[in-house]
């Protein structure tokens, strides 16, 4: 049952160490955050700060040193249907079809075959698919292979998708294109997720598509500044807000580049 008061994602003073006895080096150290129902938040920073080891701690990827993690109110102790993430690289599985990737998580939930079948069919119109089914990631462009990401990472109907810069190995208009898509889908409250938390290298991405930026700096990193972007979503593509977008992006650009890693 979904409780609207509690965060989706709550996170207590998470550290990440790697390495092993005295050779251990702290990663990430010191992270706080809540994250709640119908946010999206981003996390920005410099190269090598953390961002993708928080997110593959979120996901249950990666488990922390110290500090706990709860989705639901309930502990990420490994990688659970409660969250799901979409990856820069994509990683498909080859030897699947577009159908055979989309349905690999909800055969791995135990669901009835019929159930299988409707989800992955549906995940197929809804993300763009209709028509390749039975095609091969190989055979498909960038766009394509990325919206089969999506689909696998929505079909198991996840309360939190994670985002580990899904649009920077595209081109730049299939990268609009599904950015697009993905906002209309999350404006119409068609998908079953309550939140996402995107990890990018474009800050004018994160301002577009965001609720919160988070900036996550220093060495170990930890997150430093929350920015409440505070533009109505439907109103982000106006003319009229392009100069605030812009000026946003540009101070959160320079605040990046002067902070430490
Ligand atoms: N499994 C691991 N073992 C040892 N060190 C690791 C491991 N995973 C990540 N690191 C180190 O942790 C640091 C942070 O890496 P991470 O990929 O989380 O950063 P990032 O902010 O996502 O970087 P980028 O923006 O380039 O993707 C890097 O110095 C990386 O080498």
């Amino acid at each position: 049952m979904m409780n609207i008061l509690q965060p989706v994602l709550a996170i207590k003073n998470v550290e990440k160490s790697f390495g092993r006895q005295q050779q251990t080096l702290p990663i990430i150290q010191n992270i706080t955050l809540h994250v709640d129902h119908n946010e999206i938040v981003a996390v920005l920073g410099k190269s090598g700060s953390g961002k993708s080891t928080l997110l593959r701690i979120i996901a249950g990827l990666e488990s922390p040193t110290s500090g706990s993690v709860l989705c639901n109110s309930l502990p990420v102790k490994g990688p659970c249907p409660d969250v799901s993430m979409v990856f820069q690289s994509f990683a498909l599985f080859p030897w699947l079809t577009v159908s055979g990737n989309i349905a690999f998580g909800l055969e791995a939930l135990g669901l009835p075959e019929s159930e299988v079948k409707r989800r992955t069919v549906d995940m197929i119109d809804l993300i763009g698919l209709s028509g390749y089914a039975n095609a091969w990631p190989r055979e498909l462009s960038g766009g394509m292979k990325q919206r089969i990401g999506f689909a696998r990472a929505l079909a198991v109907e996840p309360t939190l998708l994670l985002l580990d810069e899904p649009f920077s190995a595209l081109d730049i208009y299939s990268a609009r294109k599904l950015r697009q898509e993905l906002m209309h889908l999350w404006q119409q409250k068609t998908l079953k997720t309550q939140a996402l938390v995107l990890v990018t290298h474009n800050v004018e991405e994160a301002v577009m598509l965001c609720d919160r930026v988070l900036l996550m700096t220093g060495n170990p990193g930890t997150l430093t500044d929350n920015f409440h972007i505070g533009i109505p979503r439907e109103q982000r593509n106006s003319d009229n807000t392009q100069p605030l977008i812009e000026l946003i992006s540009r101070t959160l650009t320079q605040k990046i580049a002067t902070t430490s890693h």
